[in-house]
């Protein structure tokens, strides 16, 4: 369990981190989702000791990191993948991190086993792909069999079977009774990793909730309704209860009423139709609404608007 209580954190006029609790509980996969600059791996850094705090606790199974005893036993860490030895061999560095930390060097074989780098063993850290170098991170990680895992964009650099094989693990990883929280800022990656989702934007918290609970609340029906009478359709159909937003060119966009009743409603008022389109609004939409005005490079910004 890691638990964060009213965490903040101000370098001079930036706010990165503001007022921020929540729990991570075990058992499940936690996405800690939100856009660039949002403050994700400043919350990270915090839970491990690496920033201050401005004010507020974070604790890892009830202790500070720094108090914890032997910290690689008991939380795994994937925060930069390139912090390596350059050219010492990625068996090497796995042994020097198992002895620095106390930990068995029979571990090392299993860890490598486990992301795959077997084969490559031998070869230097420094010179290994983006992916593998991510995979050699995550063996980090495992090294101490630790009970709490914290991966920044685990799927950084991975291809789509490193893809599909770090989900695999996270979800085995949590199946074992363990907590695992991980970072992105892709909704479509938490779509098929998380089971519970925490969203940031600009340091605060905008959603802390079940994964499924996200979807049940945003999946929502929109109809695109093309018309030259869009002034008089939107009246309406917005006496008839339903949310009309209009659009570019001769669009609506319509919530709370289906295609079939718009028809009817077009149809009694002689209004001329050009397009009906029923639309589910998407996660990735969703998400987009919930951090709109979050984003810190938003489009919009440099378009003049
Ligand atoms: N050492 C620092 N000094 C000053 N500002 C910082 C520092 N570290 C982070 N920030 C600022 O704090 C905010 C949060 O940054 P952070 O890197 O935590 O976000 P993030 O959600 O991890 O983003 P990304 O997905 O881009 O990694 C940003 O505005 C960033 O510029």
């Amino acid at each position: 369990m890691i638990e964060l209580r009213r965490l903040t954190k101000r370098y001079g006029e930036v706010t990165a981190v503001e007022d921020l609790s929540f729990d991570v509980r075990p058992g499940v996969v936690t996405g800690f989702l939100g856009p660039n600059g949002a403050g994700k791996t400043t919350t990270m850094r915090m839970i491990l000791g690496l920033d201050a705090p401005t004010s507020g606790t974070a604790t890892i199974r009830g202790r500070r990191y720094a108090d914890l005893a032997s910290p690689m036993r008991e939380v795994g860490v994937l925060l930069d993948a390139r912090a390596v030895h350059p050219r010492r061999s990625v068996r090497n560095h796995l042994k020097c991190l198992a002895q620095s930390n106390g930990l068995a060097r029979s571990r090392v074989e299993e860890v490598l086993g486990l992301v795959g780098l077997t084969r490559v063993a031998d070869r230097a850290a420094g010179g290994l792909s983006l992916g593998m170098g991510q995979r050699l991170g995550i063996a980090a990680a495992l090294l101490g069999d630790p009970e709490v895992l914290m991966l920044d964009e685990p799927v950084n650099g991975l291809d789509p079977e490193g893809i599909v094989w770090i989900r695999t693990l996270m979800r085995e990883l949590a199946a074992q009774g363990r907590t695992v929280l991980v970072s992105s800022h892709l909704m479509s990656e938490m779509a098929l990793t998380a089971d519970h989702l925490v969203v940031v934007g600009r340091g605060r918290l905008l959603a802390d909730v079940e994964f499924d609970e996200f979807i049940r609340s945003s999946s929502r029906e929109s109809v695109l309704v093309r018309t030259p009478d869009a002034e008089e359709l939107a009246c309406r159909l917005r006496d008839a209860g339903a949310a009309v937003r209009p659009g570019a060119e001769d669009t609506l966009t319509v919530e709370g009423t289906e295609s079939a009743v718009i028809g009817k409603v077009a149809m009694a008022h002689g209004v001329v139709l050009h397009e009906l389109t029923p639309h589910r609004i998407s996660l990735e939409e969703a998400y987009m609404e919930l951090t709109r005005d979050s984003v810190e490079f938003g489009a919009a910004e440099g378009s003049g608007r």
